[in-house]
């Protein structure tokens, strides 16, 4: 359901930043930032390399805590581990210590099938006791989607979660988060893809929350302007005309004063 302006849901926020300065320690990176996560919602996160998505995901996940499942940008396994154990991370902290131990040394039957299940769905299958250190970037990747979809969170929180794979398997992979998270949240390069499987689209730049609209409203050519040190070639070749007004004035959030 959405309301009559700005096609925002309606319904209550999970998340509303208002005016807050978002950084690392005394370092603000973007300030002033307002925006609302709606539940229900896949927004995909844009901005150039610096731009502040993974400061702006660090701190929607300080606010949904328990609520979000996290797929970070650099996939945070341990390379010494196996897949299944790597995957298994991602419920630790709801398992006693004694669990975890056991686990480590003879995996527990229940979550070795619910793993393999999961590395199934992911193109894992039979890397389950492989260690991490012995695959491809592409299979890591899927492997830390792995580990943030067997937290069963509402929310999805992704930090460029499909850099590393080709567009096919993308959008499988983006299948699987949709099918187990109602909200998501990812950050990514991929324009196509940021218009084609996300219903909303926050853009980033110069420190600033400069795109906040529904994903069917904008155009290549929108997202491209996110992009200033993007070259002509590397920038979208055939521009659509702006079905929007640009960036500069699209901002148009609920919490936005
Ligand atoms: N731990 C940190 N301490 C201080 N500054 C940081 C820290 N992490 C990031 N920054 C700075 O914050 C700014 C935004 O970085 P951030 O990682 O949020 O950008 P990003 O859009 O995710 O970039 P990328 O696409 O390269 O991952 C950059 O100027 C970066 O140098």
């Amino acid at each position: 359901m959405e309301s009559e302006q700005c096609g925002l849901p309606a319904g209550e926020a999970l998340v509303s930043l208002v005016h807050e300065d978002l950084g690392h320690a005394d370092h603000v990176v973007l300030p002033g930032l307002s925006l609302s996560l709606y539940p229900g919602e896949r927004v995909a996160l844009l901005g150039q390399s610096g731009a502040g998505k993974s400061t702006l995901l660090a701190a929607l996940r300080a606010r949904l805590g328990r609520e979000a499942a996290w797929c970070p940008q650099h996939h945070g396994l341990v390379p010494q581990l196996a897949v299944y154990h790597n995957v298994y991370m991602g419920r630790l902290p709801e398992r006693s210590a004694l669990a975890n131990l056991w686990n480590l040394v003879r995996p527990l039957r229940g979550p070795w099938q619910e793993v393999g299940e999961l590395c199934a769905l992911l193109g894992l299958a039979g890397l389950e006791r492989r260690p991490v250190a012995h695959l491809s970037g592409g299979q890591r990747q899927r492997v830390a989607i792995g580990r943030a979809l067997y937290q069963g969170r509402p929310v999805f929180l992704g930090d460029e979660p499909v850099a590393s794979v080709d567009p096919h398997q993308a959008w499988r992979l983006l299948d699987l988060i949709d099918a187990r998270h109602a909200t998501a949240v990812v950050a990514l390069h991929q324009r196509e893809l940021a218009l084609s499987r996300f219903d909303r689209v926050w853009g980033l730049r110069d420190g600033r929350l400069v795109l906040d609209a529904p994903a069917a409203d904008l155009s290549l050519a929108d997202l491209d302007t996110l992009y200033p040190d993007a070259s002509p070639n590397t920038a979208h070749a055939e521009p659509d005309p702006p079905s929007t007004p640009g960036p500069e004035i699209l901002p148009c959030s609920r919490g936005r004063p």
